[in-house]
């Protein structure tokens, strides 16, 4: 058996025309144009190049960004003043804050200062503590869009044993919880997890997110599972990233599964945008339900 590829591009350009087309009846409405403001602090080039994408996505889908580097050796009043002008402009509907943060700065502090409202990141305290509440509020990028990768391929999730392989802030803890509100039984393992290969052969939603390259191998995978990989490691001697998952051993075993690149990272970008597109029309009163006869 072959898995079937999941395809992130595809479906991201999918979903980014459903924005582009959304952004233009909210900006024809209401002459508003939605913004999105992205701090990046310190010098990690990968930062660099993850913020020039969502740049030049949100271009094509008629939002406006706007990028705000700060030096690896400012300090972190700097973040926290640009993030207050942010906070307060109300032509800005939407703030990123690159992660990580230069080592110096007290990351979960200074997202604590971040409104609720443009957290479109979906990576601030309040917004995470909203989603384990049960409330409405922005969802991490890259954990929603996995969900919706899901969703788009008609892949079932309600009853599913999710085995998510990681805890981060980002990733990890929203998927986890993602997944438990669309009704599976969800397990998390971690690094420091010692039998981690019985707990992931018994996944049939099996998400890596551990940031370990090609951790995951074809053995530690239920035949005919569904893998979704967010790794994106940098791997001296290869020239792309490389995933969690050892991608040619799983494709033999999986039923489906993402490919690295092109599978979730094109999504986590795509769900930025739909989110930026929220907070704008929310700001303005507008409604971009369909409109019912
Ligand atoms: N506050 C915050 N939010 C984030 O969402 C966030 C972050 N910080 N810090 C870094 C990670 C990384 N990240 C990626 C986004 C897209 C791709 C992506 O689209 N990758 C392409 C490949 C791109 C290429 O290398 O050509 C793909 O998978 O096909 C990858 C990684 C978001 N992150």
């Amino acid at each position: 058996m072959t898995a079937i590829l999941l395809d992130g591009n595809a479906t991201s350009k999918a979903i980014r025309a459903e924005i582009a087309r959304d952004t233009a009846r909210l900006t024809a409405a209401t002459g508003v144009v939605p913004k999105l403001a992205a701090i990046l602090a310190g010098d990690d080039p990968a930062s660099a190049t993850y913020v020039q994408m969502k740049a030049r996505a949100s271009a094509k889908a008629g939002i406006e960004s706007v990028t705000y580097p700060i030096t690896n050796d400012a300090p972190e009043s700097e973040v926290r003043h640009r993030l207050a002008q942010l906070n307060a402009d109300p032509t800005v509907h939407g703030i990123l804050i690159q992660h990580p943060l230069p080592k110096h700065m007290d990351e979960p502090s200074i997202l604590s200062d971040l409104s609720a409202e443009k957290d479109v990141d979906g990576i601030a305290p309040i917004s995470l503590g909203r989603l384990v509440a049960g409330l409405d509020s922005f969802h991490s990028c890259t954990p929603e869009g996995m969900i919706e990768l899901l969703k788009r391929y008609n892949l079932p999730i309600a009853g599913k044993h999710a085995v998510v392989v990681g805890r981060s802030v980002i990733l990890g803890k929203p998927l986890a919880l993602l997944l438990l509100a669309e009704n599976a039984t969800v397990t998390i393992c971690h690094s420091r997890t010692p039998n981690l290969a019985e707990i992931t052969r018994q996944a049939d939603i099996l998400c890596a997110a551990v940031g370990r390259p090609e951790l995951i191998k074809g053995d530690m995978i239920k035949p005919g599972a569904v893998v979704l990989d967010a790794g994106y490691n940098k791997v001296e001697g290869r020239a792309k990233d490389v995933g969690d998952v050892e991608f040619e051993s799983a494709l033999q075993v999986a039923s489906a599964i993402t490919p690295v690149p092109g599978g979730v990272g094109p999504m986590t970008i795509a769900m930025l945008l739909r989110n930026t597109l929220t907070a704008a029309a929310r700001a303005a009163g507008f409604s971009l339900e369909p409109e019912t006869v």
